[in-house]
């Protein structure tokens, strides 16, 4: 390095040096900037001007001094009530009720309004045409996603209930799926046998076997999102199935759906719709499958809404639908309500479905379930329930319909634990039912029935359960008159299912020929299941919201308005404030503001 001339007038200082010059500079600059924030403060702070208040000479004093309080009881009411809606809007959203967001905020609305507003007065004369349309268009929006994993699938699974598989059976929807192509083959599968003893999954499966290929499962009901277990189907019986979480007869349904594409020698994926009624397990037998959560599930019915495509391996693909809903009137209320095909929280009478239930049930066993001492009705007992459960309205009152939805809840959870046996068959039964199907062969069902009988044996006895034996529900028709009765002009959706059926159809276009395959079929039915078309109707619709926006805004005259506005203003404070104190404009108009009132307060 080149020494340093001491002759040199360099300023080049230390790194050391230079930064301790700079960490002064910056000290110094702060200390001045406070001084000067602090002698700006100092010097013009303002006054603030204490309110006069409502001079005491002022004859109406005392209404004004009313009027006031009355305007901040109100605003705080309405407060209230927003909170109020708010927390129910959390706690439904948990639930995964996303429908009834749209139900509380025209509930909210309607309660927030008050009566100086007019025009809000009618959105809450319309809110309940709006909500019963709502409900109206999703019943009818599921069972046009149920026609359109009919139409893409080659095999149809049928999930039902262990514990009441003919109440959750669907023989409408089979016969719509032999009318729309009697080449599609449909499996029954009972599911959730877990919850029921091994006797009576053996005599269902005997009966449901005379009419058509149908397996046992037991969903998973682990809550991790992957690795979800598998019990493996060599089950020895001392193991203890009910009290596992593990999924039960996924090999077994695997090798069955492979030995259908293997006989049918198809060098494509096999599809397979899962469908069956609300809150059957039809996404949780997809995800147990899959050993992975890809599909949402919830104890609530209605959490699949759209067709969701799973691919399971290369050789099969899974299709998970909504529940089956448009059931016919003659199963609605409360043999509805114990199929678990209604949210609990969204029925209005939710105290008769548990009179069902206490006909049903014997006595000790709900005494015991709920802890609740004797009791002589149906009123006692929710009473005791509701008590028990610290379920109060305000002012202390027993909420009897709070403690019906956790009976409803306990029900539909299995937490009241029942089982039907199968009904004797009728010698003259209808030949359309019952079908002894050429089915097996293609799924080689010997083997698989073989392999089944292992694990079912593993399961617990009728001594060991001591569950409610109730008897067999009927199976739930679809209503194809309520699909008539919302029909309107306008609307795409179709008419009865034979209609809706031709319309999926058509919507598939020309390009469903025979040689298409399923998966054409797929991606040509109208939206759901192309996200690029949906994106660039998005795009679309919102460029035109943009435009229409941007021609109301070159037609907008802003003087046109504030004048009016400004002369009807005066015109009101004229009559308003007829002997007005000088300069109570202000505090008026502020006044008459319920969150300025609050505020205040
Ligand atoms: N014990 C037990 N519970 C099950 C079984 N299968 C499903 N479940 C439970 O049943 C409830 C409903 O399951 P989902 O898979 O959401 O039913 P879904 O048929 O898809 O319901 P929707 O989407 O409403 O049509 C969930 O709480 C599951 O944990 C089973 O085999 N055994």
């Amino acid at each position: 390095m080149v020494k340093k001339s001491k002759k040199s007038k360099s300023k080049r200082v230390t790194l050391k040096q230079k930064h301790k010059v700079l960490r002064k500079v910056k000290e110094h600059h702060r200390k001045k900037r406070k001084e000067a924030k602090k002698e700006g403060k100092a010097g013009h702070r303002k006054k603030v001007e204490k309110d006069p208040g409502i001079p005491n000479e002022w004859p109406f004093k005392e209404q004004e001094l009313k009027a006031l309080e009355a305007r901040r009881a109100q605003a705080l009411q309405e407060l209230e009530l927003k909170k109020e809606a708010r927390k129910e809007r959390a706690r439904k959203r948990k639930l995964g009720l996303l429908e009834d967001e749209d139900i509380a905020k025209l509930a909210s609305a309607a309660s927030t309004q008050g009566s100086e507003f007019a025009e809000k007065d009618a959105t809450k004369e319309n809110a309940p045409s709006e909500i019963a349309k709502s409900h109206d268009h999703s019943e009818r929006s599921f069972y046009k996603e149920l026609v359109k994993v009919i139409e893409a699938s080659d095999v149809i699974l049928e999930v039902l209930d262990a514990r009441d598989p003919l109440g959750t059976r669907c023989i409408d929807m089979e016969r719509m799926v032999r009318k729309a192509d009697p080449s599609k083959r449909i499996v029954l599968l009972l599911n959730k046998i877990d919850l029921v003893p091994k006797e009576a999954v053996e005599k269902w499966l005997t009966y449901l076997r005379e009419e058509m290929p149908t397996v046992a499962f037991k969903c998973n009901t682990q809550e991790q999102r992957t690795k979800l277990g598998w019990k493996s189907s060599k089950l020895d019986k001392a193991s203890n199935i009910p009290q596992s979480s593990d999924c039960l007869g996924a090999e077994n349904l695997i090798k069955l759906l492979k030995n259908y594409s293997r006989s049918h020698e198809l060098k494509l994926a096999i599809t397979v719709g899962i469908v069956g009624l609300p809150n059957v397990g039809k996404s949780s037998l997809i995800n147990s499958l899959k050993r992975s959560r890809v599909v949402n599930v919830g104890s609530t019915p209605g959490v699949t809404r759209s067709m969701q495509e799973v691919q399971l391996d290369k050789k099969v693909k899974l299709l998970d639908c909504p529940g089956v809903v448009m059931l016919r009137s003659s199963n609605s209320g409360v043999s509805v309500a114990l199929r678990n095909c209604k949210r609990v929280e969204k029925m209005e009478d939710p105290i008769s479905p548990v009179k069902e239930i206490l006909s049903i049930c014997p006595h000790e066993k709900l005494l015991s379930l709920y802890r609740v001492p004797s009791f002589s009705s149906v009123d006692e007992f929710l009473q005791k329930v509701a008590t028990l459960r610290g379920k109060l309205k305000k002012g202390g009152v027993v909420d009897v319909e709070a403690a019906a939805r956790i009976v409803l809840h306990d029900w539909n959870e299995g937490k009241i634990p029942y089982y039907t046996l199968p009904p004797k068959r009728d010698a003259g039964e209808d030949s359309d039912a019952v079908i002894i199907s050429e089915d097996g062969k293609e799924f080689n069902i010997d083997e698989i029935y073989i392999a089944e009988s292992s694990y079912i044996a593993g399961l617990k006895s009728i001594d060991d359960f001591h569950h409610i034996e109730i008897p067999p529900n009927a199976p739930p028709g679809i209503d194809e008159e309520m699909l008539e009765d919302g029909k309107k002009p306008s609307e795409p959706v179709g008419e009865s299912h034979e209609e809706l059926m031709s319309e999926v159809k058509d919507s598939e276009g020309s390009k469903t020929t025979s040689g298409t395959t399923q998966h054409d079929k797929l991606y040509t039915a109208e939206g759901i299941l192309d996200p690029r078309k949906r994106k660039a109707e998005k795009k679309r619709r919102k460029a035109n919201k943009f435009s229409a926006l941007s021609d109301m805004d070159a037609d907008y005259d802003f003087k046109v308005d504030y004048q009016m506005q400004d002369a009807a203003a005066d015109g009101e404070d004229d009559e308003i404030n007829k002997a007005p104190a000088d300069g109570k404009d202000g505090d008026s108009a502020k006044d008459n503001d319920p969150m300025t009132a609050v505020d205040d307060a």
